[in-house]
């Protein structure tokens, strides 16, 4: 039996030690660079015509890797891969499955720095942002492994006389995983190991920006021993194969986590019902967020301050659970302001190869042009009191930026920007607080910060959030501790590594003998 499931702890950078072990998976990491990676589909490699680029975002001309891309005919054949694997697969028990999670992540626990290091490299994470993305996917494994254990035991049932009623959970079927680049490595494993480990068999279709990573953790579930076709591995773009996957009749659910106009499109795409098709697709899908701090007064504003400033700029603000709003009592407007001011002037943006650098680049180009699109938008909608400047040389740098003076309808309280931009809001009571912050169309993560229990009682159960954390910040939800997803356009609030998780990929099967 293992033992009860514990965070990974994060890596202490500060000791000398850790820093060189970490240097060392760094100048390891580069001399991979550049190297060529197949698809995998039933255990083969398979090369296609077309190939695809991965690149650093903080030296735009060093390459990571290059990738074949899957076209319909490779995403055809992954899926019936896939469903005649999923004929043995499905049989194996949640025992079995469950060893190969912790087979992986012992094996991930063992090259942790390395997987970070990769990080680094295609994702643009600072060092600590790395360690805790691959401290999150041993998590996962850990976590669901365990889970999965729970799952095989007998389910409680009333006894009735005169019959023997079970329960189990079975698996649903193929499952196509569509995974975000901003958690290259956490989020795509622990949704590809919580599927896999239920029974189900899988086509990983990975975030174009991230492929290489996705690349390295398939080596590794490979090397774990998980049997060939029960992940298969197809890197193409979205827009080329995601319908084709979505589409499919022998698909039988969609487990994405990504932007709402792209989840809103795949759940739209599921719910209509193919010719061959047997099943209603089950769409697991986890989305954007808005995510606000209310400050009260009366609370510890420097703490505050330093959430905001944690939250709003860690990972150069590409969280879905980033602070984008701050909403603050017009009491201490101006204080909580000035210390995330002066907060935010002391953060180190650059390159992420240096450990003291705070703020990385922002992912891709596509994203360098939106953002720098919702800075002007923030000239015309507040003041611009801090950063605002963006631009492209080695990469695509942003300044953390502060704009104050925000109404709550203006464009940038209420879009997904998916950067290092916080709007400031001034609030005239906490209710007020309250209602600004549950005015948008997302509900993901939020925060207050007040030692007003009535306030705190309110926000408990007024505050309209999948994840809401009173006085701390609101990133960095651990595995089991914090159960992760949101409502309302924030998605399907799948509670990713937490209790109810593994049920969305199973369904129940009561089985009754009568005596
Ligand atoms: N709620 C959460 O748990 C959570 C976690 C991380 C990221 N996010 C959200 O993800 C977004 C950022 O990630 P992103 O830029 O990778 O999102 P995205 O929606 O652009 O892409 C997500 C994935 O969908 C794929 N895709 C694109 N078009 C597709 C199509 N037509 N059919 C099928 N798949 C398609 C992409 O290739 C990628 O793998 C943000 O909105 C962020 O808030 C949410
Ligand atoms: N689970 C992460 C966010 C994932 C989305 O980007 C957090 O809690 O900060």
């Amino acid at each position: 039996m293992p033992v009860p499931f514990q965070n990974e702890p994060f890596t202490d950078f500060g000791a000398e030690g850790n820093q060189t072990l970490f240097k060392n998976a760094l100048r390891m990491v580069e001399s991979e660079l550049g190297k060529h990676y197949p698809l995998i589909i039933g255990g083969k490699e398979i090369e296609t015509k077309t190939k695809a680029i991965s690149i650093n975002p903080s030296q735009k001309d060093q390459v990571i890797g290059s990738l074949s891309q899957a076209g319909e005919e490779q995403a055809e054949q992954a899926i019936v891969t896939a469903q005649a694997v999923f004929e043995h697969w499905r049989y194996t028990t949640f025992t079995e499955r469950a060893r190969y999670l912790f087979k992986a992540a012992t094996l991930l626990r063992r090259r942790k720095h390395e997987f970070s290091a990769w990080m680094v490299y295609e994702a643009g994470k600072t060092w600590g942002e790395a360690d805790a993305d691959t401290a999150e996917a041993i998590d996962f494994m850990e976590f669901y492994a365990r889970e999965a254990q729970r799952l095989a035991q007998p389910q409680p049932l009333v006894h009735i006389e005169g019959e023997d009623n079970e329960l189990y959970y079975v698996p649903l079927g193929v499952g196509v995983i569509i995974p975000p680049w901003n958690f290259p490595l956490a989020i795509m494993a622990g949704m590809t190991t919580a599927a896999i480990v239920s029974g189900n068999t899988v086509v990983l279709k990975p975030a174009s920006t991230t492929s290489v990573i996705a690349a390295k953790f398939i080596q590794l579930l490979i090397e774990a021993g998980v049997p060939s076709g029960v992940v298969n591995f197809i890197p193409g773009a979205g827009s080329e194969i995601g319908d084709y996957l979505v589409d499919h009749p022998l698909t039988r659910f969609i487990s994405f986590t990504g932007s709402r106009e792209v989840g809103l499109r795949i759940n739209e795409r599921a719910a209509k019902t193919a010719p061959g098709q047997r099943w209603m697709k089950r769409v697991i899908a986890e989305m954007g967020g808005k995510d606000a701090i209310i400050v009260d007064e009366g609370s510890d504003l420097t703490a505050a301050a330093e959430a905001i400033t944690a939250s709003a700029f860690g990972f150069a603000g590409q969280k879905c659970s980033a602070c984008s709003r701050a909403i603050i009592h017009e009491s201490v407007y101006d204080e909580v302001l000035s210390k995330v001011i002066e907060l935010t002037r002391k953060l180190k943006v650059g390159s992420p190869l240096q450990p003291e650098t705070n703020v990385g680049p922002v992912i891709d180009p596509h994203a360098f042009r939106k953002i720098q699109d919702y800075i002007k938008i923030g000239r015309t909608e507040g003041e611009i009191v801090l950063g605002g400047k963006a631009e492209i040389n080695d990469g695509y740098f942003i300044e953390p930026t502060i704009i104050a003076g925000v109404s709550p309808t203006s464009r940038v309280s209420q879009e997904e920007i998916f950067g290092p931009i916080v709007a400031f809001t001034k609030a005239s009571s906490f209710q007020e607080a309250l209602r600004y912050a549950n005015n948008t169309e997302f509900g993901l993560t939020g925060a207050v910060f007040s030692r007003n229990r009535t306030h705190l009682e309110q926000a408990r159960s007024l505050f309209f959030a999948g994840n809401l954390y009173f006085n701390r910040k609101c990133t960095g939800a651990l595995v089991g501790v914090h159960p992760f997803g949101g409502f309302n356009m924030s998605g399907t609030d799948s509670k990713a590594g937490g209790r109810d998780y593994l049920l969305l990929f199973t369904q129940a099967k009561l089985v009754s003998e009568k005596y």
